[in-house]
């Protein structure tokens, strides 16, 4: 007799299609870039591609809020930004973490794209319009945006805002997330998985340089087989893992001969944050401080930086009563904080060049 159980047949549908969605075509209409700041974006990829590649030797750093949950604070933050810039773009090239969904170890809060209103009725429709607004409103800054692919479908919501995007480090190892990147029309990176393996970025860089063909979501919304071209601009995101760190000089060296290994170029974000800092944020400047020494000390390998920031320190659970400008994801680093660690980057990195030493970035 067999001991397996009968199956039974289910009463209620496990899927429901719940809210209609404008199609990817419809929300760029609806909120169009001006030529101006599409113009804007196309150069700053263009640098961010020539720093990846080693043609410009200032340090990317993508900064900004673990999430995005309040419109008001991400454009104050967004402002610091740009003024800072001002300041520091010859020796650094600022990105704003603009990040609109977020991928969880188990459940959570999801992102402003899923819930913007943060009282769990999942308007997501809302969350995607008022998530390009943004968008649209500090890429008009002048600001370049850095964004995390998550869900394949909202990627084509705000495709042509985002200069430098990256592959979470849950997502590398999925096929869908690397012919994502493979159709991204900006550079990109891939987060060493979670588990600290640097392997599953290095061929994520491999499958996404090839073009492909998929399942997929036309820009009218359509079921279609979509095909790209393959993204020769992406990197590893050096992020740490269950062992701990990956950034001292030692990993990044052995990330380097890897990557020669498997055909590519080194060149290496570090993410200050996650498990490099053992996701205490007030730790994420002894990180920069690493990677600023190594630098100096010759490693030119070393081509961006990672930091969660908010404009103030910390984090808070999501309640009724939240405080402007805290996160409420991961602890960020504050942004007095922010400025102060990334003038003084910006100084040593400018001093060590003028006294001529190739050490300071300079590819020779
Ligand atoms: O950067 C964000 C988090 O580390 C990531 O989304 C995982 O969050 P969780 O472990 O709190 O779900
Ligand atoms: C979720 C993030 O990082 P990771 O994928 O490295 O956990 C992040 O940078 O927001």
């Amino acid at each position: 007799m067999s001991t397996l159980a009968t199956p039974v047949e289910s009463t209620c549908s496990a899927r429901t299609a719940r809210a209609a969605l404008p199609s990817s075509a419809e929300l760029k209409r609806e909120l169009p870039l001006t030529t101006a700041t599409t113009r804007e974006i196309a150069r700053q990829r263009h640098a961010i591609r020539r720093i990846i590649h080693g043609s410009d030797t200032r340090l990317l750093v993508v900064t900004g809020p673990c999430s995005i949950h309040d419109e008001h604070a991400a454009m104050e933050y967004a402002h610091h930004l740009k003024d800072l810039n001002d300041q520091v773009g010859e020796q650094l090239l600022l990105v704003m973490r603009v990040y609109i969904e977020k991928p969880r170890t188990t459940v959570g809060w999801k992102g402003f794209a899923y819930d913007p209103d943060l009282d769990g009725r999942d308007d997501m429709a809302a969350g995607l319009w008022r998530a390009r607004r943004l968008m649209r409103d500090i890429a008009a800054l002048g600001v370049p945006i850095a964004t995390e692919l998550l869900q394949p479908m909202t990627a084509a919501y705000i495709d042509d805002l985002v200069s430098w995007a990256a592959i979470g480090a849950r997502t590398t190892e999925s096929q869908v997330h690397r012919e994502l990147a493979s159709g991204f029309p900006a550079p990109l990176g891939f987060k060493n998985g979670t588990d600290g393996g640097l392997g599953v970025a290095l061929d994520a860089m491999t499958a996404s340089a090839h073009g492909h063909r998929f399942f997929g979501v036309d820009e009218q919304g359509g079921p279609a087989v979509i095909e790209t071209a393959g993204n020769p601009d992406t990197h590893p995101v050096l992020r740490g893992g269950r062992q701990g760190p990956n950034c001292d000089a030692q990993s990044v060296e052995a990330a380097c001969r890897a990557l020669e290994l498997a055909g590519h170029r080194p060149s290496l974000m570090v993410d200050c944050s996650h498990a490099n800092c053992g996701k205490d944020p007030f730790r994420q400047p002894e990180v920069l401080e690493q990677v600023i020494e190594q630098r100096l000390a010759g490693q030119q390998a070393l081509t961006g930086v990672m930091i969660e920031s908010h404009l103030e320190a910390g984090r808070q659970a999501l309640s009724d009563e939240l405080q402007h400008g805290v996160s409420i994801t991961d602890g960020c680093l504050g942004w007095a904080q922010t400025r102060s660690v990334l003038l003084d980057a910006a100084e040593r990195l400018a001093k060590a060049s003028l006294s001529g030493s190739t050490t300071a970035g300079v590819p020779a």
